[in-house]
């Protein structure tokens, strides 16, 4: 990118641009004090202005190929361009809230008094789960999830209703493998699920001022794991810009638990605040909970994945008690 010019070039004092266009008093009075030595001495101060012009035009191509670069990454990673991050991956964060205005997304939902969002926003915490509680409960996902597995690049794992992608297609976990099931999961398995679930409830109704005992749990809760293998169908369509509270009905406050680190296990797969000005990203964080309202106020979208494996699980909570499913039990 060359600089703009604007009317005549000036050139610099004591270039040789300058010299040449000044045949006047300071090279002048040179000739005339070593008259021998004029030609030679000239081209002697001539050279190294060349290898410094040279470098100079070396030096702003380089410039100018670096904010290239720059900017071309910036459009690839950045989404529409500009982004800021909420969450960093490597700050270990005790609780960071923003509030954001309710959509009206609620008023075409009965509300609950002390639990439908009057108060909405964001909050990303490190301080909920342990990172050993996020090793431990992806080792359940993972366990589930070698059963199957999707075609495509999106897996899920459902242990309440049972649904595990396996190809193109769902089975239900508990019907296709009946008693093995036992074999597959452990008893503290799903009493660790259960306690991460109840912290996890406990640091929304925290953050926004109301009764842990008005959320219950909905569907979909699910594990999810997602790679850089290209889609096979729409379910693994990760990456579309969504509304909770449109694409799932039941959500009031949704919460991620990121089970896998962002840029150690993959790359790509950053959470996103969809903003007009700027998106802001959540970079997953092995033990991070990000929550929000599930209303159009936190619309978002997931970057693709583009090296590695991701690992989360969606935790949703309503309101409405008729929308309520119980924690998964091994039987
Ligand atoms: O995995 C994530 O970071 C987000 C997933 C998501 O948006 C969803 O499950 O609705
Ligand atoms: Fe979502």
């Amino acid at each position: 990118m060359a600089p703009q010019r604007r009317g005549a070039p000036k050139a610099p004092e004591g270039s040789g641009a300058a010299e040449r266009r000044r045949p006047n008093s300071q090279a002048v009075s040179r000739r005339m004090r070593c008259p021998q030595l004029c030609t030679c001495s000239m081209k002697n101060v001539r050279a190294p202005r060349e290898t410094q012009r040279k470098w100079l035009r070396a030096a702003a191509l380089g410039a100018c190929a670096a904010l290239t670069a720059l900017l071309l990454w910036g459009s690839l990673g950045g989404d529409d361009g500009v982004t800021e991050v909420l969450a960093h991956r490597s700050e270990v964060l005790l609780g960071r809230f923003i509030e954001v205005p309710c959509s009206e997304d609620y008023d075409s939902h009965r509300r609950f008094e002390g639990c439908s969002p009057r108060k909405c926003g964001r909050g990303v915490t490190d301080a909920v789960i342990t990172r050993d509680e996020a090793r431990r409960i992806r080792s359940i996902a993972e366990k589930g999830l070698s059963l199957g597995g999707s075609d495509g690049g999106a897996s899920i794992l459902d242990l309440h209703s049972g649904a595990l992608s396996v190809g193109r297609h769902f089975v239900n976990l508990y019907r296709y493998f009946g008693d093995k099931v036992q074999n597959i999961f452990s008893e503290e398995d799903f009493q660790l699920y259960r306690d991460v679930r109840q912290k996890v409830q406990l640091a929304i109704a925290q953050a926004f001022g109301i009764s842990a005992s008005s959320l219950y749990l909905t569907k979909p809760t699910f594990f999810s794991r997602i790679n850089s293998t290209e889609a096979r169908t729409a379910h693994d369509e990760y990456w579309h810009a969504h509304v909770d509270k449109v694409t799932y009905g039941s959500f009031d406050y949704t919460s991620l638990l990121y089970l896998s680190d962002y840029l150690d296990d993959f790359g790509g797969g950053r959470f996103m605040f969809m903003e007009e000005g700027a998106n802001k990203t959540v970079e997953p964080r092995a033990g991070r909970v990000s929550f929000f309202t599930s209303g159009s106020e936190n619309l978002h979208r997931v970057e693709k994945v583009l090296w590695g494996t991701r690992y989360a699980v969606t935790i949703a909570f309503t309101c409405n008690p008729d929308h309520g499913i119980a924690d998964p039990v091994l039987t």
